[in-house]
């Protein structure tokens, strides 16, 4: 059997990660045969709830869990830690703004990094969940610097599965005969769902979705808009944010790094090189392929006028957000 992975999961006592860790426990990530040791950071006042949580995945009986590690203490949750999933934030309800989730996450993040720069493995895989997502992420990398910077990534692949669970229902096929939908820019109401490359095969016959859809109006406005907007569609619905989703993609997110893209493509928000003239250094959701647990950014896809417009529009948002975010740090 192959060596016991260390797998942590941050804000364990929350409600994403009370789907996540049962998905993770059971192989779904990591494979069916991979042997796992859990680690579960919480904070102090939320011990107890974590217990209960540890007390059920006890009760799973599942033979992968060689150990189960619950504590509130970061040096102690990323020691030599192999896959990081930083969900412990936040989330916003109904009537907040995402300004008030940067002032109150982003130095979570800031502690965090710090932790994980001098206890956890240099080869670690991070993805960072809690929001604002794709700022959280370039403060962890940040803060541990001896860390390389390919290996921190935050979840656009909700948005990708929200894009692609749209297209697939409009066209009245499954989920999985949809691929290559692409997630630009900041897991926020700015991000750029956009479907231009992708395809979809429908009774044997694959060709482009817009050329399946055949609606250009829909594609640019009401599509757009549902996928942007889902999130808070959630939340006004349930009066909490996503969780079971969020998980799943997570795990779908997690898996692919590991396990690799094959001939298709994945959103993820990687740091940007400078790809597609987008300022160098923000967490941008690119289309990646990945193999060898090494992603790469797709390049020199053909970028239309609208599709400009919409990427700059969604990297400005993440440029101030940014700037916010490393004001609140250095304060
Ligand atoms: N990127 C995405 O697509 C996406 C999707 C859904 C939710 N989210 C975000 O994920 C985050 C978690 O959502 P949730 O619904 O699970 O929230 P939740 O409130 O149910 O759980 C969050 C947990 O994090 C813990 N936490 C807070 N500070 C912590 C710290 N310093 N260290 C460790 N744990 C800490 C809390 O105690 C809590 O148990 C939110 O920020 C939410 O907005 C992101
Ligand atoms: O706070 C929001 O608007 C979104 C919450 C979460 O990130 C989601 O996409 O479901």
């Amino acid at each position: 059997m192959a060596e016991t992975l260390k797998v942590v999961v941050t804000g364990a006592a929350g409600q994403i990660a009370y789907s996540l860790l049962f998905s993770v426990a059971k192989g779904d990530v990591f494979g069916k045969d991979q042997p796992l040791e859990l680690l579960l950071l919480d904070i102090t006042p939320m011990m107890e709830v974590l217990n209960g949580v540890v007390m059920e995945l006890m009760d799973c009986a599942i033979p992968l869990v060689k150990n189960i590690v619950a504590t509130d203490d970061p040096m102690v949750a990323f020691k030599d830690v192999d896959a990081a999933f930083m969900v412990g934030a936040m989330p916003r309800r109904e009537g907040m703004e995402r300004k008030d989730l940067l002032k109150a996450n982003v130095k979570i993040f800031k502690a965090q990094g710090q932790a994980m720069d001098q206890v956890a493995k240099k080869t670690v895989k991070v993805i960072v969940v809690g929001n604002p997502a794709n700022t959280n992420g370039c403060i962890l990398s940040k803060y541990a610097p001896s860390i390389p910077k390919a290996n921190f990534t935050c979840m656009t692949r909700l948005d990708q599965n929200r894009a692609q669970a749209q297209i697939a229902a409009k066209l009245g096929v499954s989920n999985e005969q949809v691929s290559n939908v692409i997630i630009w820019g900041n897991h926020s109401s700015t991000q750029f769902p956009d479907v231009a490359h992708a395809s979809v095969t429908i009774q044997g016959k694959t060709m482009s979705v817009p050329e399946a859809i055949k609606d250009d109006s829909y594609l640019n406005n009401e599509f757009i808009k549902t996928v942007q907007q889902r999130g808070a569609a959630v939340i006004k619905a349930r009066k909490l944010s996503s969780a079971m989703s969020a998980a799943k993609a997570a795990c779908d997110h997690m898996r692919d790094w590991f396990v690799g893209t094959g001939k298709n493509w994945v959103s993820m928000g990687v740091i940007s090189d400078g790809s597609y003239g987008i300022r160098e250094g923000l967490m941008y959701s690119y289309p990646v392929k990945i193999q060898d647990k090494a992603w790469t950014i797709v390049q020199d896809l053909k970028i239309s006028q609208f599709a400009r417009e919409k990427m700059d529009a969604t990297a400005a948002e993440l440029s101030e957000e940014l700037d916010a975010a490393l004001a609140e740090c250095e304060a």
